[in-house]
C-alpha cells in the first residue's frame, strides 16, 4: 500500500531548529512537530513544502539536504503516512516565522534540546538524529 508522503522542515536559524506546537485536531494538539504537511496529487514534495511554509507560517525558505532515515527512505508515521524532512533556512527577503491556524506556539532551540519537548511520536527518532549529527553547514 502506497502512504501518503508528509513533507515537513527543519528550519535553522542560529544554531537553533524551529519547533512548532499543534493546536489540532484534539489527539495531536499541544505536541510538538516539524512544520510542514501532506503533499497534494501531482505535487512535487519540496513544492509542497515550500507551499506548506508559507501557509503556515508565513515564510520563504529555502530547502538545504534532506534528513533521511539511516535505512533511507522515508521516516514511518502511521499505516497510512510517511514523512520526508529537510534541513531549511528562511530566505533573508522573508518575513519572519510566525504561527497561523495550525500551531500556537513556536520555540527555536539547538538540538541537543529538542528532546525536551513533547513531540509527536513520530518525530522522535528525527529529533535524534538531529541530537547525534548536528546541524548541516550554513547555505552558500
Ligand atoms: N507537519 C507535520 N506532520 C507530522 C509530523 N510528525 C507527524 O507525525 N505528523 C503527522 C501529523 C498529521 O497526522 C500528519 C500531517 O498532517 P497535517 O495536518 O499537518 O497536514 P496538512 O497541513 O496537509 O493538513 P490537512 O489538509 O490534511 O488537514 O503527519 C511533523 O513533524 N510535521
Amino acid at each position: 500500500m502506497t502512504r501518503t508522503l508528509v513533507v515537513a522542515a527543519a528550519i535553522v536559524r542560529d544554531g537553533r531548529v524551529l519547533a512548532t506546537r499543534r493546536r489540532y485536531p484534539p489527539a495531536l494538539a499541544g505536541r510538538w512537530e516539524f512544520p510542514g504537511g501532506k503533499v497534494e496529487p501531482g505535487e512535487r514534495p519540496t513544492d509542497a513544502l515550500a507551499r506548506e511554509l508559507v501557509e503556515e507560517l508565513g515564510v520563504r525558505a529555502e530547502l538545504g539536504p534532506e534528513i533521511a532515515p539511516d535505512a533511507g527512505g522515508a521516516w514511518p508515521i502511521d499505516e497510512r503516512l510517511e514523512l520526508r524532512l529537510w534541513w531549511a533556512w528562511v530566505r533573508p527577503d522573508s518575513p519572519e516565522p510566525t504561527p497561523g491556524h495550525g500551531h500556537d506556539r513556536l520555540v527555536w532551540l539547538p538540538p541537543d534540546e529538542l528532546s525536551r519537548l513533547d513531540w509527536l511520536d513520530p518525530d522522535r527518532p528525527m529529533v535524534d538524529r538531529m541530537r547525534r549529527d548536528g546541524l548541516p553547514g550554513a547555505p552558500t
